[in-house]
Protein backbone atom coordinates (compact mmCIF):
# COMPACT_ATOMS: atom_id res chain seq x y z
CA UNK A 1 0.00 0.00 0.00
CA UNK A 2 1.14 3.47 -0.23
CA UNK A 3 1.27 5.49 2.79
CA UNK A 4 2.51 8.51 3.71
CA UNK A 5 3.05 9.64 7.53
CA UNK A 6 2.89 13.87 8.07
CA UNK A 7 4.25 15.69 10.70
CA UNK A 8 1.20 17.85 11.61
CA UNK A 9 2.16 21.37 12.94
CA UNK A 10 4.62 22.99 10.49
CA UNK A 11 4.02 20.76 7.40
CA UNK A 12 0.26 20.47 7.34
CA UNK A 13 -0.98 23.63 9.21
CA UNK A 14 1.05 26.89 10.52
CA UNK A 15 2.94 26.08 13.61
CA UNK A 16 3.89 28.74 16.23
CA UNK A 17 6.27 28.68 19.33
CA UNK A 18 3.44 29.16 21.43
CA UNK A 19 1.64 25.96 20.40
CA UNK A 20 -1.45 25.41 18.32
CA UNK A 21 -3.97 25.90 21.28
CA UNK A 22 -7.27 26.00 19.78
CA UNK A 23 -9.15 25.04 16.30
CA UNK A 24 -9.13 29.05 15.91
CA UNK A 25 -5.24 28.91 15.69
CA UNK A 26 -5.15 26.13 13.62
CA UNK A 27 -4.71 27.30 10.16
CA UNK A 28 -3.89 25.14 7.40
CA UNK A 29 -0.74 25.77 4.97
CA UNK A 30 -1.27 27.34 1.47
CA UNK A 31 -2.00 23.83 -0.30
CA UNK A 32 -1.36 21.51 2.49
CA UNK A 33 -5.00 20.30 2.05
CA UNK A 34 -5.41 20.16 -1.63
CA UNK A 35 -1.95 18.27 -1.45
CA UNK A 36 -3.68 15.77 0.89
CA UNK A 37 -7.00 15.58 -0.91
CA UNK A 38 -5.00 14.79 -4.20
CA UNK A 39 -2.63 12.31 -2.64
CA UNK A 40 -5.71 10.64 -0.76
CA UNK A 41 -7.71 10.87 -4.52
CA UNK A 42 -4.21 9.28 -5.89
CA UNK A 43 -4.46 6.12 -3.97
CA UNK A 44 -2.41 7.31 -0.91
CA UNK A 45 -3.17 6.63 2.71
CA UNK A 46 -2.14 9.63 4.79
CA UNK A 47 -1.90 9.31 8.03
CA UNK A 48 -0.24 12.05 10.64
CA UNK A 49 2.23 11.46 13.67
CA UNK A 50 2.04 14.73 16.10
CA UNK A 51 3.87 15.69 19.47
CA UNK A 52 1.32 17.47 21.47
CA UNK A 53 2.85 18.31 24.53
CA UNK A 54 0.72 21.01 24.82
CA UNK A 55 -1.85 18.39 26.19
CA UNK A 56 0.93 17.94 29.16
CA UNK A 57 1.49 21.58 29.21
CA UNK A 58 -2.40 22.07 30.28
CA UNK A 59 -2.12 24.81 27.32
CA UNK A 60 -5.36 22.73 25.88
CA UNK A 61 -7.14 19.70 26.01
CA UNK A 62 -8.30 16.26 24.34
CA UNK A 63 -11.36 17.85 23.10
CA UNK A 64 -10.03 20.35 21.14
CA UNK A 65 -7.12 18.48 19.48
CA UNK A 66 -10.09 16.31 18.45
CA UNK A 67 -11.90 19.32 17.23
CA UNK A 68 -8.63 20.11 15.36
CA UNK A 69 -8.70 16.98 13.46
CA UNK A 70 -12.37 16.59 12.85
CA UNK A 71 -11.65 20.35 10.96
CA UNK A 72 -8.52 18.70 9.03
CA UNK A 73 -10.76 15.38 7.64
CA UNK A 74 -13.55 18.06 6.77
CA UNK A 75 -11.31 20.46 5.01
CA UNK A 76 -9.80 17.43 3.46
CA UNK A 77 -13.27 15.48 2.46
CA UNK A 78 -14.57 19.04 0.88
CA UNK A 79 -11.76 18.07 -1.62
CA UNK A 80 -13.11 14.26 -2.34
CA UNK A 81 -10.11 13.25 0.09
CA UNK A 82 -9.50 11.61 3.47
CA UNK A 83 -7.37 11.39 6.13
CA UNK A 84 -5.90 8.24 7.88
CA UNK A 85 -5.04 7.29 11.15
CA UNK A 86 -3.83 10.53 13.37
CA UNK A 87 -1.49 9.26 16.23
CA UNK A 88 -0.45 12.32 18.62
CA UNK A 89 1.82 12.32 21.63
CA UNK A 90 0.11 14.02 24.39
CA UNK A 91 3.36 13.95 27.09
CA UNK A 92 5.70 16.41 27.98
CA UNK A 93 9.76 16.36 27.58
CA UNK A 94 10.12 14.69 30.74
CA UNK A 95 7.52 12.05 30.87
CA UNK A 96 9.66 9.26 29.31
CA UNK A 97 6.90 7.81 26.85
CA UNK A 98 7.79 5.64 24.37
CA UNK A 99 5.44 7.98 21.31
CA UNK A 100 7.15 11.46 22.06
CA UNK A 101 9.36 12.06 18.57
CA UNK A 102 12.18 12.13 18.32
CA UNK A 103 11.45 8.29 19.25
CA UNK A 104 9.94 6.11 16.87
CA UNK A 105 6.69 5.18 18.97
CA UNK A 106 4.14 7.05 16.63
CA UNK A 107 5.83 5.69 13.21
CA UNK A 108 5.35 2.06 14.62
CA UNK A 109 1.93 2.07 15.93
CA UNK A 110 1.13 3.60 12.13
CA UNK A 111 3.12 1.00 10.08
CA UNK A 112 1.28 -1.54 12.67
CA UNK A 113 -2.14 -0.28 12.00
CA UNK A 114 -1.65 -0.59 8.20
CA UNK A 115 0.65 -4.04 8.33
CA UNK A 116 3.11 -2.24 6.49
CA UNK A 117 7.05 -2.18 6.88
CA UNK A 118 8.67 0.90 8.05
CA UNK A 119 11.32 0.58 5.61
CA UNK A 120 12.05 3.70 3.42
CA UNK A 121 7.99 4.76 4.29
CA UNK A 122 8.47 8.68 4.16
CA UNK A 123 7.70 10.28 6.98
CA UNK A 124 7.36 14.07 6.34
CA UNK A 125 8.29 16.80 9.01
CA UNK A 126 9.79 20.38 9.64
CA UNK A 127 11.52 19.64 12.91
CA UNK A 128 14.81 17.59 13.60
CA UNK A 129 13.09 15.26 15.63
CA UNK A 130 10.98 14.24 12.75
CA UNK A 131 13.79 13.18 10.88
CA UNK A 132 15.73 11.39 13.48
CA UNK A 133 12.18 9.31 14.67
CA UNK A 134 12.46 8.29 10.84
CA UNK A 135 15.69 7.23 10.41
CA UNK A 136 15.54 5.32 13.85
CA UNK A 137 13.12 2.56 12.27
CA UNK A 138 14.67 3.01 8.85
CA UNK A 139 11.78 4.95 7.24
CA UNK A 140 13.11 8.16 4.77
CA UNK A 141 13.73 11.10 6.47
CA UNK A 142 11.71 14.43 4.16
CA UNK A 143 12.09 17.84 5.28
CA UNK A 144 9.84 20.83 4.09
CA UNK A 145 10.87 23.85 4.55
CA UNK A 146 7.77 25.75 5.80
CA UNK A 147 7.09 25.82 9.73
CA UNK A 148 10.28 25.30 11.70
CA UNK A 149 11.57 24.09 8.01
CA UNK A 150 14.35 26.58 7.29
CA UNK A 151 15.57 26.40 10.85
CA UNK A 152 16.19 22.15 10.84
CA UNK A 153 17.90 23.11 7.50
CA UNK A 154 20.74 24.87 9.74
CA UNK A 155 21.35 21.42 11.88
CA UNK A 156 23.08 18.46 11.03
CA UNK A 157 20.20 16.33 9.09
CA UNK A 158 20.10 12.33 9.02
CA UNK A 159 21.83 10.99 5.90
CA UNK A 160 19.59 10.87 3.34
CA UNK A 161 17.04 13.25 4.39
CA UNK A 162 15.14 14.58 0.90
CA UNK A 163 14.35 18.42 1.45
CA UNK A 164 11.18 19.95 -0.40
CA UNK A 165 9.76 23.15 -0.46
CA UNK A 166 6.42 22.22 0.90
CA UNK A 167 4.05 19.09 1.01
CA UNK A 168 2.65 20.43 -2.33
CA UNK A 169 6.05 20.04 -3.87
CA UNK A 170 5.77 16.30 -2.24
CA UNK A 171 2.33 15.73 -3.51
CA UNK A 172 3.40 16.13 -6.99
CA UNK A 173 6.54 14.13 -6.63
CA UNK A 174 4.85 11.13 -5.21
CA UNK A 175 2.04 11.41 -7.79
CA UNK A 176 3.89 12.28 -10.91
CA UNK A 177 6.99 10.27 -10.59
O1 LIG B 1 5.25 19.40 14.77
P1 LIG B 1 4.33 18.53 15.59
O2 LIG B 1 5.00 17.28 16.15
O3 LIG B 1 3.02 18.19 14.83
O4 LIG B 1 3.82 19.43 16.86
C1 LIG B 1 4.71 20.35 17.46
C2 LIG B 1 3.92 20.98 18.59
O5 LIG B 1 3.51 19.99 19.49
C3 LIG B 1 4.72 21.97 19.39
O6 LIG B 1 5.94 21.35 19.79
C4 LIG B 1 6.65 22.18 20.70
O7 LIG B 1 7.84 21.50 21.07
P2 LIG B 1 7.93 20.80 22.54
O8 LIG B 1 6.89 19.67 22.53
O9 LIG B 1 7.58 21.87 23.56
O10 LIG B 1 9.35 20.27 22.64
C5 LIG B 1 7.03 23.52 20.05
O11 LIG B 1 7.93 23.26 18.97
C6 LIG B 1 5.78 24.21 19.50
O12 LIG B 1 6.16 25.34 18.73
C7 LIG B 1 4.99 23.26 18.63
O13 LIG B 1 3.74 23.87 18.27
MG1 LIG C 1 6.22 20.01 13.18
ZN1 LIG D 1 4.19 10.22 24.33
Amino acid sequence: MKLLILDRDGVINYDSDAYIKSVEEWIPLPGSIEAIAQLSKAGWTVAVATNQSGIARGYYDIATLDAMHARLRALVAEQGGEVGLIVYCPHGPDDGCDCRKPKPGMLKTIAEHYNVSLSNLWFVGDSLGDLEAAKAVDSQPVLVKTGKGEKTLGKTLPVGTLIFDDLAAIAAELIHN
